[in-house]
């Protein structure tokens, strides 16, 4: 696979020309003997919400992992443009529950990638996480194992982890599932905010709402791109209904 770091525009049928922020062509990607990825070619656009939508299985998390650099992509071309490494935050289930992490720790592993592991962290980068935990509301957990949280609590803290890094890519992977209607409000508004100020930001989400209200969506089915573009062109009824109910 071919990895390279550049700048991209793609011309919107409008004429106008939106900058890339990444760019993949013909990418194949799984796991030992698992192939799951089949010649996806796409674009996320950079200062953009992009929302990835597909049934159980059809390698959401996947690509997310290989846009974040946990998984490689077995063939294919995968293009950045100018940038921080990504931000990814996983789902809450894929974190185990036994590390013996507080919540305050996590978040703070958010700066390892700038300030090397185990460090204290300089006052600017405990405002930093301070922050994060605020926009999240999960400061009041600072002291809590992360094992001991709720899901959602701990889902929090884990965008919170996310949103320390600073990154202007943010991928992220369920973000609001199992979230009660407060909280997945909290983290909608927060996520907006963070494209107007300047983040792209990536989502996986079985929540159409979501997903109708981004700027751009890619369907996947079994491992393969079935469309991209708006959510008013790929989300149309005939296309969820042949996506999710097969015959
Ligand atoms: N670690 C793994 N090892 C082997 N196969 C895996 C692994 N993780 C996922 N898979 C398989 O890869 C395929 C795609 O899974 P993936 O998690 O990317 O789908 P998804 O669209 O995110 O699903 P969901 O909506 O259920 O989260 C599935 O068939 C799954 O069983």
């Amino acid at each position: 696979m071919t990895i390279m770091f550049n700048n991209n525009a793609t011309t919107s049928p409008g004429g106008a020309r939106r900058s890339e922020r990444v760019r993949f062509d013909d990418l194949d990607a799984g796991y030992p003997g698992r192939p799951v990825l089949h010649q996806i070619s796409a674009v996320i656009p950079a200062l953009a919400m992009t929302a990835l939508v597909g049934p159980n299985g059809s390698g959401k998390s996947t690509l997310l992992g290989v846009l974040a650099g946990v998984i490689d992509a077995t063939s294919g071309q995968l293009r950045y443009a100018e940038g921080s490494p990504p931000a990814f935050v996983p789902q809450r289930g894929a974190v185990g529950d036994t590390l013996p992490l507080t919540a305050r720790q996590t978040v703070e592993m958010g700066r390892w990638g700038e300030l090397g592991p185990w460090r204290r962290l300089p006052r600017r980068d405990r405002t930093v996480v301070d922050s994060a935990m605020e926009r999240l509301g999960v400061a009041d957990l600072s002291d809590r194992q992360l094992g001991e949280l709720s899901g959602g609590q701990r889902q929090r803290v884990l965008i919170a982890q996310g949103l320390a890094q600073r990154s202007d890519l943010l991928l992220l992977d369920e973000p609001t599932t199992g979230l009660d209607p407060e909280a997945r409000n909290r983290i909608t508004a927060l996520l907006a905010d963070l494209v107007a100020d300047g983040t792209t930001v990536v989502q996986a989400t079985h929540d159409l709402e979501a997903a109708r209200s981004a700027d751009a969506c890619l369907l996947l089915a079994d491992g393969r791109l079935i469309r991209q573009g708006p959510p008013e062109e790929v989300l149309t009824a005939t296309t969820l209904s042949r996506i999710w109910q097969p015959v």
